[in-house]
């Protein structure tokens, strides 16, 4: 029998990438998986690390305001529709399953004109502006917290949690504390600021280094370009721009995280039952949709969350923790939602 082809479709930033990271490892032996995304996205790096075959088309960034831009634009996006409708004519795929980010409103309007039936995840609270749009056209739409299926049509909304790479739960301490050169006599503090860094998290943790390594030992990922080259081969602290294969055994080895309020993240942190300081991005850099995921994890007693703008000293914030912290790790192993994989999986397979 032949295989069912799936076209996958997400990207800009890696959170759009990894859920479907995770839906190649579980089904790559029984679907025929294909790949569109931008030309220069970080999909286009994830997906290269895979066997599956990769598609660009043009797209552009749509934006909420005018802007001369936001025409131009326009065209990028109708020329995506043309790319990405010639693709999946060649692929004659059964499926696309979209998990959002500007590349995928071309790919799944092109899907719609072909009859080719969609699959998309929301991974925030709210949803972005592709998915409000790539919404229309999709049979079935899943979210990762069950506060955003307010924001789809009932009839075909389900809350799932997010589709965890298999892999997360993998990791090997000794396998960390090898690669960084890192005791086991202080706990590692992952501070983890999203796919693409955090500028001011960076500062903060920096500025804090000698009296958090007073106390822990830090692994920063600090997103590309931003490592600072005088702090290379100081004790107790690494610095990685992204942090691919080895992020499992890292997190086996981390006490607790600092992290950007980004969802995937989240509920990876959540699955894993990692107690995590989040300081989301702000309102001023984005639509607030971190904000509210932090808020609503904030609620349910898996993190703790600090604004940006009121960030203080993270070395106070992280003893404020550990009073918390076996509250906060019971409470995460409560979670009824946490990884989606299964889920999604099973529905591509009963396709
Ligand atoms: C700036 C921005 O627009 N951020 C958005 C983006 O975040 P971003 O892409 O940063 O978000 P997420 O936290 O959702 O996902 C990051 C993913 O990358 C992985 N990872 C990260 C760093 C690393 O070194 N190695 C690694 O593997 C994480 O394990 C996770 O699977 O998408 C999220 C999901 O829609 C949103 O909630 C965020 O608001």
């Amino acid at each position: 029998m032949a295989k069912k082809k799936v076209v996958l479709t997400g990207g800009g930033s890696a959170g759009h990438v990894t859920p479907n990271l995770a839906l190649i490892t579980e089904l790559q032996k029984e679907v025929d998986f294909f790949y569109i995304g931008s030309k220069t996205g970080i999909e286009k790096e994830l997906i290269a690390k895979t066997e599956v075959p990769y598609f660009s088309i043009s797209s552009g960034k749509l934006r909420r305001y005018i802007d001369l831009e936001n025409v131009r634009d326009i065209f990028r996006v109708m020329k995506g529709v043309i790319d990405a409708r010639r693709i999946l004519k060649q692929i004659k795929p059964d499926l696309l399953f979209s998990k959002g980010g500007f590349v995928s409103v071309p790919v799944i309007i092109a899907a719609k004109m072909l009859k080719i039936p969609a699959f998309i995840h929301e991974s925030d609270l709210t949803p972005g502006l592709a998915n409000k749009i790539a919404q229309r056209f999709a049979e079935k739409v899943f979210t990762s917290f069950e506060e955003a299926k307010a924001y789809f049509p009932r009839e075909k909304v389900f809350a799932i949690g997010s589709p965890i790479r298999p892999e997360i739960f993998n990791g090997d301490k000794n396998t960390a504390l090898k690669l960084l050169h890192f005791s086991s006599v202080k706990p590692i503090i992952t501070v983890m600021g999203g796919s693409l860094g955090a500028k001011k998290i960076n500062e903060q943790v920096r500025k804090e280094l000698p009296n958090l390594l007073g106390n822990y030992q830090v692994v920063h990922i600090c997103g590309k370009g931003q490592v600072d080259e005088s702090l290379l081969g100081k004790a107790g602290y690494k610095q990685f721009e992204y942090i691919h294969e080895e992020l499992p055994h890292i997190l086996a080895a981390t006490h607790c995280v600092i992290t950007r309020g980004g969802s995937n993240a989240l509920f990876e942190f959540l699955a894993l039952n990692m107690p995590m300081l989040i300081i989301p991005l702000s309102k001023k850099q984005s639509r607030g949709d971190q904000l509210l995921n932090a808020e609503s994890f904030a609620q349910k007693g898996f993190a703790k969350v600090v604004e940006e703008e009121a960030i203080g000293s993270l070395l106070h914030t992280l003893r404020q923790m550990e009073l918390d912290r076996a509250e906060m790790i019971a409470s995460m192993s409560k979670s009824p939602l946490t990884n989606g994989l299964k889920v999604i999986v099973n529905e591509i397979r009963e396709r």
